[in-house]
């Protein structure tokens, strides 16, 4: 359990991520077998190697005739090779006829080759000057018009590897190896709270001081949009008792609780106390070196994550990005981050601050690429990040970045 004295330390993002690690690594054992019609978005929890090659059989990639490449060597419009046809290949079937020296088989887009045939003449390279005689006016390559046997994979490769996201590719080569069912992770149970005095429903016209939750229906809408099964409990008001048992329940039912403000020091500082009395190890962290998002706490309640997010509704989300999504689709156990998009900085970026940040940007197509530009506004204010089209990330040694420089930025989806 955090004493006091390690509650109010900044840590750094990957420090705050690292300190949960090693309390929830049991999320990632669970596995669901599903069919792979609903696999969309899921986590594979397994290597899955090839195993069969595809295709099994040479396949022509065009509407044509299966040749040997040789006898077409030197034909052209003026002068073509002469070619005995010995039939038709149907597609989805094996040909029942071998290729000898100076004759074709007509084949179609998708049709298996023969035996000693080597390439695809296509139709248009064709004469037909009757009964079985064709002439080639082109000559082919070996090899040309055709897919290799194992071309698109061989038995045994390892084709997707454990914790990858399933997206429509994955599936189609899910399929192709015939895998009606898949084994998953399963959906993170989350569930989210907005807590504080002057929150109240979307349906209420807000009284002086009192604002609408908003963040209650952001970090439902980023959990959902990355394949959670999540759920809004509501608004609960700065009382330690309902906030306990509304916490306790939802600890009961989900795999991550996300609050919103009462987070920061001061009065509001219920959340981070009680995460400490609901289970073990309790908090784990409160304040992160990071900007927006300093006042967030975070810890873990029995095998259950919990997070203490900004009020402040940009900073919520941001906080989101960073700390909650790693967990939902898994990237906290790769140890590769996949590729970011990069664009160019359209103005200076200052930082410095001794905090890592999180820069909201519009993106701007440009001539070459993407046009990178901050969007200006406080965390407090949610327009700016209906505005903002990604993040961008500075480190926490970096003390800005220059206008016409390369960034990389995430997609806000
Ligand atoms: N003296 C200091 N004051 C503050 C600090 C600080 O370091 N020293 N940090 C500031 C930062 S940064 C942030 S972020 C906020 C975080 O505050 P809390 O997380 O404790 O949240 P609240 O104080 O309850 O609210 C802040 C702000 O956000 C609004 N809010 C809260 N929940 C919602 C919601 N569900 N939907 C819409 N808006 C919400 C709330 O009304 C406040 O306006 O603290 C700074 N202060
Ligand atoms: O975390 Mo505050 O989130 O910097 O606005």
């Amino acid at each position: 359990m955090g004493s006091s004295s390690e509650l109010f330390k900044v840590h750094t993002l990957s420090e705050a991520i690292d300190s949960l690690k090693p309390y929830v690594l049991s999320f990632y054992e669970r596995v669901e077998q599903i069919p792979l019609e609903e696999s969309l978005g899921r986590i594979l929890t397994k290597d899955i190697p090839a195993t069969c090659a595809v295709p099994n059989f040479r396949k022509s990639t065009m509407d044509g005739m299966a040749v040997r490449a040789a006898d077409t060597f030197g034909a052209s419009e003026s002068m073509p090779a002469l070619l005995e046809c010995l039939g038709e290949i149907r597609m989805g079937e094996a040909p029942t006829k071998s290729l000898g020296k100076g004759e074709g088989i007509l084949i179609p887009t998708g049709g298996m080759l023969p035996e000693g045939a080597d390439s695809v003449v296509m139709v248009e390279r064709l004469e037909h000057f009757g009964e079985t005689l064709y002439g080639v006016t082109k000559a082919v390559a070996p090899g040309e018009n055709l897919i290799e046997i194992g071309e698109d994979f061989t038995e045994g490769e390892v084709l997707l590897s454990r914790y990858t996201r399933i997206r429509a590719q994955e599936m189609g080569l899910l399929a192709s190896l015939g895998m009606n069912q898949v084994a998953v992770l399963p959906r993170f149970k989350v569930g989210i709270l907005s807590t504080g005095d002057e929150i109240i429903p979307p349906d209420q016209k807000p009284l002086p001081g009192q604002s609408r939750d908003i963040n209650g229906y952001t970090l439902l809408g980023l959990a959902l949009a990355c394949g959670a099964d999540a759920r809004h409990y509501g608004i609960v008001k700065d009382n330690l008792e309902e906030l306990r048992s509304v916490l306790a329940q939802m600890l009961k039912e989900n795999d991550i609780v996300l609050l919103s403000g009462g987070s920061s020091v001061g009065l509001r500082d219920l959340s981070a106390q009680l995460i400490s009395e609901l289970g073990e190890p309790g908090l784990l962290f409160h304040g992160l070196a990071l900007r927006p998002g300093k006042p967030t706490i975070g810890g873990v309640v029995d095998g259950k994550l919990i997070f203490g997010l900004p009020g402040h509704p940009a900073s919520a989300m941001v906080v989101f990005e960073a700390l909650v999504r790693p967990w939902i689709d898994g990237s906290v156990l790769k140890s590769q981050v996949d590729p970011l998009p990069k664009g160019v900085l359209s103005q200076n970026l200052y930082s410095g601050s001794g905090r890592e940040e999180f820069v909201r940007v519009k993106l701007v197509p440009h001539t070459e690429g993407w046009q990178v530009e901050p969007v200006r506004g406080k965390s407090g204010l949610i327009r700016t990040m209906v505005l903002a089209d990604a993040i961008v990330h500075i480190g926490l040694d970096t003390e800005g970045i220059e206008a016409g420089k390369e960034v990389s930025f995430r997609l806000l989806r």
